[in-house]
C-alpha cells in the first residue's frame, strides 16, 4: 500500500510461499497480499461473504483477490485498515529477498514514478476499458471482411468467467472445430482450447494477457500465429461484452 514503510517492513518476520501454502483452510487461513502476509483466521467467518469467497483464497498470493473484491473494485480503506489487525509477516523468495505479487501490474507501485509497461500486464488499463460486467451469459463474435471466424459464448459469475466456448471457429475455410488429432491445423484448435480453459475462473480483465499469448498457450508446434489467434478472441469477447448480456442466469 501508499503507506509502505521499508524499515517497518524489515522488521516484520520473512515468509516464504512454502510455509504461506501450509495454511490453506479455515482452521489456518494465511493470505499474501501486497508483499505481506496476513493470518486472517479469526477474520473468516466475520467476512461479509459466502465463507467460500475468501477461503479460496488461504495459502496464496492473494492481492488480485484483495485487489478485485468484483472485477476492478478494491477492497475500502475501512478494509485495509482492518487487514493490518492480522499482519503477522513479509512474504519472500527462498533467497530471502521481498516476493513480488505473481501479476507486477497488480502491485502498483505509490511513487508517482510512470513505468512503462506492457499493455497485457497493466491491471488498471484493463479495469477502466472493461468497467463492471454484469453476470449473466454473453456471445461476442470477431469478424473480418465479412466472414465470421470466431464465434464465442461465455458466462460470467461474479465478474469471472465460469464457461467459454466456441460455437464457431474458421480461417479460410477450415473449420477448426471439425479437425481431429492428426490433422495438420489441430494445434490451432488446441490452442484456441487452452486460451479457453486458462480463462476459465479468470476474472475477465485476464483477457488483456491474450496480447501475449505466450503467457497463456504452450508453444505447441512452432505454429507462429498465436498472437494473431490471441488478439481474435479477445475481440470475440470484447464484442459480447459490448452487446451485453445476451441472457441472464
Ligand atoms: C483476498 C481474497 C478476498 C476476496 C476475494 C474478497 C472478496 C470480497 C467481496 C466479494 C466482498 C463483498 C462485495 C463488496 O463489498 O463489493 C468483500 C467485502 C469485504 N471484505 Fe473481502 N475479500 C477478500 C479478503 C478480505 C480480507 C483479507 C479482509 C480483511 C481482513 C476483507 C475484508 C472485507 C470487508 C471489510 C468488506 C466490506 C466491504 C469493504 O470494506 O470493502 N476481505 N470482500
Amino acid at each position: 500500500g501508499a503507506d509502505r514503510d521499508a524499515a517497518a517492513d524489515e522488521a516484520l518476520g520473512p515468509i516464504t510461499l512454502e510455509e504461506l501454502a501450509e495454511h490453506d483452510n479455515a482452521e489456518s487461513c494465511w493470505k499474501a497480499i501486497h508483499g505481506r502476509v496476513y493470518d486472517i483466521t479469526d477474520y473468516v467467518p466475520r467476512h461479509p461473504t459466502d465463507e467460500a469467497v475468501i477461503l479460496e483464497w488461504c495459502g496464496r498470493e492473494s492481492t488480485a483477490g484483495w485487489d478485485n473484491k468484483r472485477p476492478g473494485v478494491p477492497h475500502s480503506p475501512r478494509a485495509a485498515t482492518l487487514l493490518e489487525d492480522y499482519l503477522i509477516g513479509r512474504l519472500v523468495d527462498e533467497r530471502g529477498e521481498p516476493e513480488l505479487a505473481a501479476n507486477p501490474a497488480v502491485e502498483s507501485p505509490d511513487d508517482g514514478v510512470s513505468r512503462a509497461q506492457s499493455p497485457a500486464a497493466d491491471e488498471r488499463l484493463h479495469r477502466a476499458m472493461l468497467g463492471l460486467p454484469q453476470d449473466g451469459h454473453y456471445r461476442g463474435v470477431f469478424i473480418d471482411r465479412g466472414v465470421i471466424q470466431v464465434n464465442v459464448t461465455f458466462d460470467l459469475r461474479d465478474g469471472r468467467f465460469e464457461s467459454i466456448d466456441y460455437r464457431h471457429l474458421a480461417y479460410r475455410d477450415v473449420d477448426y472445430l471439425t479437425l481431429a488429432e492428426g490433422d495438420d491445423l489441430h494445434p490451432v484448435r488446441v490452442q484456441h482450447e487452452q486460451i479457453a480453459e486458462r480463462l476459465v475462473g479468470e476474472p475477465v480483465t485476464a483477457i488483456f494477457a491474450l496480447y501475449e499469448p505466450e503467457r497463456v498457450v504452450d508453444d505447441i508446434d512452432g505454429f507462429s500465429g498465436a498472437t494473431l489467434r490471441g488478439a481474435k478472441v479477445i475481440s470475440a469477447i470484447r464484442d459480447g461484452l459490448n452487446r451485453g448480456v445476451y441472457s441472464w442466469p
